[in-house]
């Protein structure tokens, strides 16, 4: 099993995987983070029992140092972590947007990156990553971040240059289906439903039909199907939403988060 691992930032991706290592039986002490507000460091310690460090205890101390800040503080934390990070150090990076080029400049010649899109699923231990090596990253390093990661969901491989449109669609993933949640609960309050009701006939439609995706192995336009009976309910919700351009509307949606990410990446190269 891994050593010690380090959280650099720990908002809400940082907690989520702090969360999911200890549900996924990690020990208190293999864990520390640092986190720039020490009110959030102080209810973080108190909720998980994990130490707060500086970035030189942790960079002595943890064989893994995963990078949670937002991709517009990287350069402070990358000044703070160069004097520190040797090519015995692991460091993983969780940020939208930037490649691992843009650790490779900052540290020493020699230091390990691996670029990793989670999402937030990690928390309840089912989380989907998808993981891609640096210039010194080896077969053993990217080995190290899936038996890490496996504890809280799925990993898969993928080469770097997938990674922006992983990001726009798995990263930001589960936004969009809180947001179609919150959407057709209020279609039930619309209808006359008590919102406790809608809720739970929602969030249980909601498992049911991801259970079934992920374990019937099913294409999802089979699953629909079976959903929709000629000259039925289904159909009839399914015109509307081919006429408001739903689909479109997912495609724009997506390729707009795949842009953003592009674009968080090339804010931060000065080439
Ligand atoms: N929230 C999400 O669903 C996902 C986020 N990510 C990535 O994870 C990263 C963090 O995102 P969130 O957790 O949503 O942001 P956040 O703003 O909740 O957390 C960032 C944390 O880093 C701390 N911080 C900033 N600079 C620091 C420094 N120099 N030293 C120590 N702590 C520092 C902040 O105080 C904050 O608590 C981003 O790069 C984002 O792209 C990736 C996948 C999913
Ligand atoms: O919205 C964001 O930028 C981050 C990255 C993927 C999910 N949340």
């Amino acid at each position: 099993m891994t050593d010690s691992i380090a959280v650099l930032g720990a908002g809400k991706i940082g907690e989520a995987l702090l969360s999911g290592l200890l549900t996924g039986g990690r020990r208190v002490e293999e864990l520390m983070f640092t986190e720039r507000h020490p009110e959030r460091a102080a209810e973080l310690t108190a909720r998980y029992g994990v130490a707060a460090v500086d970035v030189a205890t942790a960079a002595k101390e943890a064989a893994v140092l995963i990078v949670a800040v937002k991709p517009q503080d990287i350069e402070p934390l990358l000044d703070e972590l160069a004097p520190h990070a040797t090519a015995d150090t692991l460091v993983v990076s969780l940020c939208a947007g930037l490649p691992t080029s843009l650790y490779e400049r900052s540290l020493d010649d020699g230091v390990p990156v691996v670029r990793v899109m989670p999402n937030t699923p990690m928390v309840v231990g089912e989380a989907m990553s998808a993981i891609s090596p640096g210039r010194h990253a080896t077969n053993d390093h990217l080995a190290v971040v899936e038996e890490l990661l496996s504890v809280v969901g799925m990993v898969v491989r993928v080469p770097e240059s997938q990674q922006d449109a992983v990001t726009a669609l798995s990263g930001s993933g589960p936004a969009y289906f809180f947001y179609l949640v919150e959407a057709m609960i209020d279609a039930g309050i619309l209808l006359g439903l008590p919102r406790a009701v809608s809720e739970k006939l929602i969030i249980q439609s909601a498992v049911g039909a991801a259970t079934m995706l992920a374990k019937t192995g099913e294409h999802p336009v089979i699953l629909r199907e079976a959903v929709t009976s000629p000259a039925g309910t289904t159909i009839m919700a399914i015109r509307e939403l081919e006429k408001h351009g739903v689909r479109a509307a997912l495609l724009d949606a997506i390729e707009a988060a795949r842009d953003r990410s592009q674009e968080l990446g090339k804010a931060h190269d000065p080439s």
